[in-house]
């Protein structure tokens, strides 16, 4: 808290050929005036000469106002989008961009926008940080040695301090209202899955989000249904024994532990409308199993969130939609959601450290 007034929320840039820019500049039309709880102020971790030509271009109706540090993002807001330039970058790559055409010569801006958000919020300067989608392609063709956020915050807030004994994320989780889905193994080929997936790591990621249920969500007594790996959650073993022998054992030790975990269930029959009313989080055991039922019934309301990290970290379930990029017809829905949840989010931690 600065002043009584919440920290501002640090935004990084993401993939400038993307969509983020656009929908960022949605969101804070639509923020900047103060709503019934009060405004969520935030910058972009940007080059601000970028942004204010984009913004220029749209026919928005308010400028980009470059700030020198986060502290000066609560004067700002209500005038212009305040955007904390990136230090130590090239802007010429990022002014060459053409949308839809992502390069990996923007690589380091993009992966700097990012560190320096996390910095800000482990410094105490931000309240949290809101990804905007990154081209992970692009960056690994920089030789950026990370799948994807999860994994590079993960290695950014490695030394942050963190209570003793509690498990620890990185853990990946969407959500959209009550419907949350957790994906144990997360961005790994398919046919890995399997041979990553353990009983210890089934374990620590339940304890994640069973804690991150009741400290970012409010949720007093959370409950966890665990699917299976294979199709009727392996039959009694004759479609496969993952179910019975890694996922099942997790599911004893979690209850043995207090922890109200169910399963493991046929993933088939989990997420349909009736199904969700007996769980608060979906443990699925890779990628697509958690992020198909979410997407599918909430694409433009879902969150990406990531849990068990000593800081707040949000991102619209979205990508970069290059094909709709720099077309001005990007929904913001799932940004402003995200804005909205590292506010929240941010508010609950005060609430449980004070
Ligand atoms: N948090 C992040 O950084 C994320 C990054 N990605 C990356 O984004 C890239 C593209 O991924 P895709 O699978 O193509 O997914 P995508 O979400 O970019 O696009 C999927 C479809 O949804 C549409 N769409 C996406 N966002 C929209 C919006 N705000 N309003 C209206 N329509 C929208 C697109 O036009 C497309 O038809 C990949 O490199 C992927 O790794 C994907 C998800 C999250
Ligand atoms: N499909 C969601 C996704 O891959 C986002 O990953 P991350 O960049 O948040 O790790």
């Amino acid at each position: 808290m600065v002043g009584g007034s919440p920290l501002p929320l640090a935004v990084s840039m993401g993939e400038p050929a993307g969509i983020g820019t656009e929908v960022l500049l949605k969101c804070y039309q639509a923020l900047r005036k103060p709503a019934a709880g009060g405004r969520i102020p935030f910058f972009l971790i940007d080059d601000p000469a970028r942004v204010a030509r984009i913004t220029r271009e749209a026919h928005l109706d308010f400028h980009v106002a470059s700030i020198e540090r986060p502290a000066d993002t609560a004067e700002a807001f209500a005038e212009a989008l305040p955007v904390l330039p990136l230090s130590g970058i090239d802007p010429a790559p990022l002014m060459a961009v053409e949308a839809g055409k992502p390069s990996p010569a923007t690589a380091d801006a993009v992966t700097g926008s990012i560190r320096r958000a996390v910095e800000l919020a482990l410094a105490g300067e931000a309240g949290g940080v809101v990804t905007l989608p990154i081209q992970k392609s692009a960056l690994q063709d920089a030789n950026f040695p990370y799948p994807g956020h999860t994994e590079y915050l993960g290695a950014l807030t490695k030394g942050a301090p963190w209570p003793e004994g509690e498990p620890r994320g990185p853990v990946m989780m969407l959500a959209a209202g009550d419907f949350r889905t957790v994906p144990v193994t997360v961005h790994v080929p398919l046919r890995s899955v399997a041979e990553q997936l353990g009983t210890d790591t089934i374990i620590r990621i339940a304890r994640v989000t069973a804690n991150s249920l009741r400290h970012d969500f409010g949720v007093a007594h959370p409950r966890i249904a665990v699917a299976g790996l294979n199709p009727h959650a392996g039959e009694d073993g004759h479609l496969g024994t993952e179910d019975r022998d890694v996922i099942g054992p997790a599911i004893a030790a979690l209850r043995d532990a207090g922890i109200d975990a169910h399963g493991p269930h046929p993933a088939d029959t989990m997420f349909h409308e009736e199904a969700r009313q007996h769980y608060d989080a979906a443990l699925a055991m890779y990628h697509d199993q958690a992020l198909i039922p979410i997407k599918t019934v909430a694409f433009h309301q879902a969150v990406n969130v990531t849990i068990g990290l000593p800081i707040v970290r949000t991102s619209p379930d979205h990508g970069t939609g290059l094909a709709i990029a720099g077309k001005g017809v990007a929904r913001p829905d799932s940004t402003l959601n995200a804005i909205l949840m590292a506010s929240r989010m941010a508010e609950s931690r005060r609430r449980v450290l004070a």
